[in-house]
């Protein structure tokens, strides 16, 4: 069988990484993997063990036992440590609070790079879109396609205080900013590596913003500008 093909997305908390990934990824027919989703669960482990997650000898002592699987399937995603259903856990605030702690370990970040790429080659798709902080420069800096795709930091945050209604915008914000400062002391996400396409959708609702995306797959991988799914063939 042949590698399936890579489509490697970077960008800050709240670009909608997550959301156009998954919907791109539907569009193609393609596997969908969140590279972040490792990191939460293994935050979520390490808060479940009463582990201060800014240690990270202690860090690198429970992920001894992190047993972690996640669906690459964007029609039914779900992340498990264990026999624990995490994929809603692992999105509390508690959680991205403490998640850049365990990010920064440079260990982890190994071992985490190696199961993406073992995820990505046994998907059994024809193509995989993968996104995090550091898919387009470490993780597969060898995909035909990779984006940066980012947002205004204000409009950014606007967006995940429309999702967080329980929390109120000025903390949702300073979270978001916060954790964007502590993740890119470890990856660069804020500028595009070169050979890198910038999609910036600011001024893009997401519908188009997906249109955008699939609009650079389609033209690095010189597919038709028409998809089977798109029309509903
Ligand atoms: N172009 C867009 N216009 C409007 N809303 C958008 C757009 N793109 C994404 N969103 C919304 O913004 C929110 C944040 O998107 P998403 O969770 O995909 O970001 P993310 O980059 O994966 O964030 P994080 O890194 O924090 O997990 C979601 O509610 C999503 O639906
Ligand atoms: N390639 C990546 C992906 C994520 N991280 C870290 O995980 C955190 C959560 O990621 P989300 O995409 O779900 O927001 C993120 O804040 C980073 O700390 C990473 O380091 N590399």
């Amino acid at each position: 069988m042949t590698d399936p093909i890579v489509v490697a997305i970077d960008g800050p908390a709240g670009s909608g990484k997550s959301s156009v990934s998954k919907q791109v990824a539907r569009r193609l027919g393609y596997g969908y993997l969140d590279t972040g989703a490792a990191y939460r669960a293994l935050a979520w482990h390490a808060l479940e063990h009463g582990i201060d997650t800014s240690d990270a000898a202690s860090v690198l002592d429970v992920s001894a036992d992190f047993d972690y699987a996640i669906s690459l399937d964007p029609d039914a995603y779900w992340v498990r440590v264990g026999q624990a259903d995490v994929t809603d856990a692992i999105r509390e605030p508690r959680v991205s609070d403490a998640v850049s702690g365990v990010a920064r370990v440079p260990a982890v970040r190994q071992s985490v790079n190696a199961l993406f790429r073992a995820l990505v080659a046994r998907s059994g798709r024809p193509g995989v879109v993968i996104e995090g902080r550091d898919i387009t420069t470490v993780v597969a800096p060898d995909a035909p396609v990779r984006i940066l795709l980012t947002a205004a930091p204000e409009i950014r945050a606007a967006r995940r205080s429309a999702e967080l209604t329980t929390h109120d915008s000025a903390t949702v914000a300073a979270a978001l900013h916060q954790r964007d400062a502590a993740d890119s002391a470890v990856v660069d996400f804020l500028t595009a590596a070169p050979g890198v396409e910038v999609v910036d959708s600011t001024s893009l609702d997401f519908d188009q913003t997906v249109d955008a995306v699939l609009g650079v797959i389609r033209a690095a991988l010189s597919v038709p500008a028409v998809d089977p799914l798109q029309t509903g063939a």
